[in-house]
């Protein structure tokens, strides 16, 4: 199965259960992978057949920026299912790492799959 991924992008938003963290901004760091055939974009070389990642990115600091959810589970829910209506991905793999939420881990978070690969 072929991918477009996008490693280690960091957004700002609002997000945490605690008094203390619903009026702060704080970073996430997203990892996504998504099924997307490679070949047609590669033998046209047409940005039109590829999955963009670059609109990617955009749409989800986009997301981030308007977002104000208490739980990384319901902030990656939201975000993917967004992400498979607009994009038309049929199936994905999402890491959202909550970096500083644990001081002595390096991170921590979920990781959701959605879709038929
Ligand atoms: N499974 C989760 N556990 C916790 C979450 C979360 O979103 N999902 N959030 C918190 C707090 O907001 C924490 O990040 C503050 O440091 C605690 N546990």
């Amino acid at each position: 199965m072929d991918k477009v991924f996008i490693e280690g992008l960091e957004v700002d938003t609002l997000i945490g259960v605690f008094d203390w963290e619903r009026g702060i901004r704080q970073c996430l760091r997203l990892d996504l992978e998504c099924a997307w055939d490679v070949q047609a974009p590669a033998s046209a070389d047409e940005l039109s057949r590829a999955l963009d990642y670059a609109a990617l990115a955009a749409r989800i600091q986009a997301f981030a920026g308007e977002a104000r959810f208490l739980l990384v589970e319901t902030f990656a829910e939201r975000l993917a299912g967004a992400l498979m209506a607009e994009f038309g991905i049929p199936w994905l793999r999402l890491r959202v790492t909550k970096p500083g939420a644990v001081p002595a881990a390096a991170g921590v978070g979920v990781e959701i799959e959605r879709g038929c690969r």
